[in-house]
């Protein structure tokens, strides 16, 4: 590899920053001057949510019953409502006249200012508001300490795009006007000191104009909408899953900096439900494997060396870019290996793929028993093909194997693989830690079985139909 391929690969990867959706490592900058949530180390959210949606559409609820979900982990709530700019004595002598529900109601700047800070991994103090009054409690604040994740919730979250930028997820809370009419006369009336007549006045006056103009133009911003609210238990069960997967591959990620998880999208997770239900057809299962197979194959090629490029655009003038690595192989673990050499290929026209079969004798009598490799191997990379490193001891199974290139060739090894299992990817990093992973999703665990939970099951013969 030449210094200059060196360079460009150290400079693409940071430019594509983080290895892992949200997480960055705590800078020099980043620590200073500040006190820290947890003995004094800095913790940076991995998620933060935002979410949004009408007046009395259930947001509140909706976010605690996350929060109560997700009681293993640090989480914590900022509500947009918090930031309502207090009135002063002439705004408050025409309360009636007064928008709260128009952006400029809100110190937003402060709002940025807050979730800036809590990413970056510091303690906030928030302002404590008063529905009742109007105005901000003058000597308390609520302390709100970085977490894994942050919730912001509130009804305009999602109008100014700063804020909706440090948003890793969005969710829009729908609820019908009339429901959401009937709820917030009775909360308004119960908990916020109004009588019915003022509720509808304002309701009308300013409430329902102003979720027209902002408030349902920013629902396309959503990621995902969930009808019904807090009625609607799916939708909070797979937001719950989401949060907790992603929590998950965090703390992998923190840990090996050469585990590179693709970054999790709504089409990822659709893939993943598929091919882990049961009850898919073979074709369905084939057809969604080959799909997610296909964009780790691509992004494990994004990991490897780069050399400069120029060429000649139609407009003649010079383009200055990048040149594929062209020194690569394929290596397939016989069989379910064999199911990623079709997007290898795809990929890289004409590449060559070997392929090893490691035979099993009980739990720990592994031993290599067949391997046909290119002849040069030795002057390329190896991208090792395997969708899935599931026990410790599978992966102690590929050992022979990477004990074997590790110790005969020097050169960075890629294996790409799909749904994986902690302690498959803790054995081999621990191991190797220049061999790089790259994979779609982490399961949570192992059983006691020494199954992934909640796992896909045999993917071999699932995917070549010798299942039945
Ligand atoms: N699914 C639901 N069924 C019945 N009442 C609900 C439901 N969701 C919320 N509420 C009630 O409606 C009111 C408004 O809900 P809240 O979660 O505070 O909405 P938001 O935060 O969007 O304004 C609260 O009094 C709450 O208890
Ligand atoms: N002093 C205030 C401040 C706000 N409001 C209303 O609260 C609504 C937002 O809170 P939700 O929990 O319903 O999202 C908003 O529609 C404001 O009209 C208020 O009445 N008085
Ligand atoms: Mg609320």
């Amino acid at each position: 590899m030449s210094e200059g391929s060196i360079s460009i690969e150290y400079a693409m990867e940071k430019a594509s920053g983080p290895h892992f959706s949200g997480f960055r490592t705590p800078t020099a900058t980043s620590v200073s001057s500040t006190t820290f949530s947890d003995a004094n180390v800095p913790r940076q959210p991995f998620v933060i949510a935002g979410v949004s949606g009408g007046t009395a559409s259930g947001k509140t609820t909706v976010c605690d019953m996350i929060i109560q979900q997700l009681h293993d982990h640090r989480v914590v709530l900022v509500n947009q409502d918090s930031f309502y700019r207090g009135l002063n004595s002439e705004e408050l002598k025409r309360v009636h006249e007064y928008n709260f529900d128009h952006p400029d109601a809100f110190d937003t700047e402060q709002l940025l200012e807050c979730i800036k800070k809590l990413k970056i991994g510091h303690s906030v103090q928030v302002p404590v508001y008063d529905f009742k009054l109007h105005r901000r409690s003058s000597d308390s604040f609520r302390q709100v300490n970085a977490s894994d994740v942050i919730i912001l919730e509130g009804i305009l979250v999602f109008h100014d795009q700063r804020v909706r930028n440090l948003m890793n997820m969005k969710i829009f809370v729908d609820a019908d006007a009339d429901v959401r009419l009937a709820r917030r006369i009775r909360r308004d009336t119960v908990e916020r000191g109004r009588d019915v007549n003022s509720v509808l006045e304002q309701y009308a006056k300013f409430v329902k104009p102003a979720f027209d103009d902002f408030v349902l133009p920013s629902k396309k911003y959503a990621d995902v909408i969930i009808p019904r609210g807090g009625d609607n238990h799916v939708a909070i069960d797979l937001i719950v899953q989401h949060i907790r997967t992603k929590l998950g591959q965090h703390d992998l990620c923190k840990i090996y900096p050469n585990v590179y998880v693709i970054q999790s999208t709504f089409q990822i997770r659709g893939m993943h439900t598929l091919i882990r239900d049961r009850d898919i057809s073979k074709h369905d299962f084939v057809f969604y494997s080959d799909r997610l197979i296909r964009l780790v194959v691509e992004h494990g090629l994004g990991h490897l060396p780069f050399t400069e490029k120029q060429v000649v655009t139609p407009t003649a003038t010079v383009y200055t870019g990048v040149d594929f690595c062209k020194k690569l192989c394929g290596v397939s673990i016989v069989r379910s290996g064999e199911s990623m050499e079709n997007a290898l290929r795809a990929c890289c026209k004409g590449i060559k793929i070997g392929k090893i079969l490691i035979h099993r004798e009980g739990d720990d009598g592994k031993q290599l028993i067949y391997e046909k490799l290119p002849m040069d191997i030795s002057e390329r990379h190896v991208l090792l093909l395997d969708p899935v490193l599931a026990t410790d001891s599978s992966a102690t199974s590929l050992q022979p194997f990477l004990s074997y290139f590790f110790y005969l060739f020097s050169y960075i090894l890629i294996p790409i693989l799909i749904p994986q299992a902690p302690e498959g990817i803790h054995c081999v990093c621990k191991r190797y830690p220049s061999l790089k992973i790259v994979t779609s999703e982490i399961d949570v665990a192992l059983n006691e079985e020494f199954r992934v939970i909640p796992g896909m099951g045999e993917f071999g013969d699932r995917y070549f139909g010798t299942d039945d």
